[in-house]
């Protein structure tokens, strides 16, 4: 299928990003044509030619690599635990500071100050009640272009995040995955895991496998998401159960590799033994170097998957930051022992 232009008859998720199919509600099937060398990651979804469609969250504003002291809110409410961390030394990764996003259409602010710091090899948890703006915040790290960046700056590896399309973003070691992953039939998880692992290495400059070279790569990959090999041949995620998708969002991760894993909600929808798996997987994809943010409502997530910091998200902002003792506060008195 080299240099044949794939149809795409449901964009990935390139539904969730590509403006001509607007925002309310995301639509799950799009037309849209790409070759399978504009196909630079299978994780934003994003090819050159959308991108360059993409209304992005870019700001006009240049925003220095400021240093943010510290991970939390400026609020009273904010944990001693993150004040006290030691930071000596340690690189940050993701630097957000006082970021506010607005909905693109209707200009309504979602995002109202949001400050974290993500250091290599943490695991941060972002928690909080339906509607606070968890997802909202995720999608923004990603350029997702129903969100306009109104103020604040995000600063991943020392650069500036808001001055870099999607697909940018993706290059430099952003994954994200989605609460909902969409199809894309007539592609194989196979050939489109191909496409976007060797236009990463193009990009990166590093020699492309072959499709036989390739396989062994990823039966390697899918023995760590426990996924049998049928499921290389089956068009992406069509007919695939909600715990199909989701564990194949982490064979993606797999693949690919990121620095930094935005996972949203990876546990919805999960029997107890996908949600083993998944977590396993994570966690074997963890390196000293690389940091996972992930958003959830459970703590049985976090039994496995062990965050360094959880994160309270409450109307846009991070009201509370601790540790895992914090969650098992919510999961025993509800969000009013934080909110109050
Ligand atoms: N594109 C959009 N169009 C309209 N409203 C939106 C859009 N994106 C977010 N919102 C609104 O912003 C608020 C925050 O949504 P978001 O999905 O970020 O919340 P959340 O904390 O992830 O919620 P949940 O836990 O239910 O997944 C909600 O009221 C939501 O309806």
């Amino acid at each position: 299928m080299a240099g044949a232009n794939l149809q795409l008859r449901h964009a990935y998720s390139i539904a969730q990003f590509v403006p001509t199919v607007s925002s309310t509600p995301p639509p799950q099937r799009v037309r849209i044509g790409i070759s399978p060398s504009r196909v630079l990651f299978c994780n934003l979804r994003a090819t050159s030619a959308a991108a360059a469609t993409l209304r992005t969250t870019r700001r006009s504003v240049t925003v220095a690599a400021s240093s943010v002291s510290s991970a939390v809110d400026s609020s009273p409410s904010s944990d001693s635990l993150v004040e006290e961390r030691d930071d000596t030394g340690r690189i940050p990764l993701l630097e957000v500071k006082d970021l506010r996003a607005v909905i693109v259409e209707s200009r309504q602010e979602i995002l109202k100050g949001v400050n974290l710091v993500v250091y290599e090899g943490e695991i941060h948890a972002v928690m909080g009640k339906n509607g606070s703006g968890k997802s909202t915040f995720s999608k923004v790290l990603v350029g997702h272009p129903d969100y306009e960046v109104t103020g604040g700056s995000i600063v991943f590896k020392g650069q500036n995040l808001l001055d870099m399309e999607p697909e940018e973003r993706s290059l430099a070691g952003l994954f994200m995955s989605f609460q909902s992953p969409v199809e894309i039939p007539g592609v194989s998880n196979m050939d489109f895991l191909n496409m976007a692992f060797n236009a990463r290495k193009r990009k990166l400059g590093q020699p492309e496998l072959d499709p036989i070279q390739f396989y062994s790569h990823l039966v390697s990959k899918l023995e760590v998401v426990n996924m049998k090999t049928d499921f290389l041949n089956r068009n992406v995620n069509e007919g695939f159960s909600g715990g199909e998708r989701k564990r194949n969002e982490i064979l993606q991760l797999a693949v690919l590799g990121a620095e930094l894993a935005i996972l949203d909600e990876i546990d919805s929808g999960l029997d107890v033994d996908a949600l083993q798996d998944v977590a396993k997987a994570v966690n074997g994809l963890l390196t000293p170097k690389n940091s996972v943010l992930m958003i959830t409502h459970y703590q049985r997530l976090l039994d496995y998957i062990k965050p360094t910091l959880i994160h309270i998200m409450e109307n846009g902002r991070i009201i509370k930051t601790g540790d895992n003792s914090l969650a098992k506060l919510l999961e025993k008195e509800g969000y009013k022992a934080i909110s109050g």
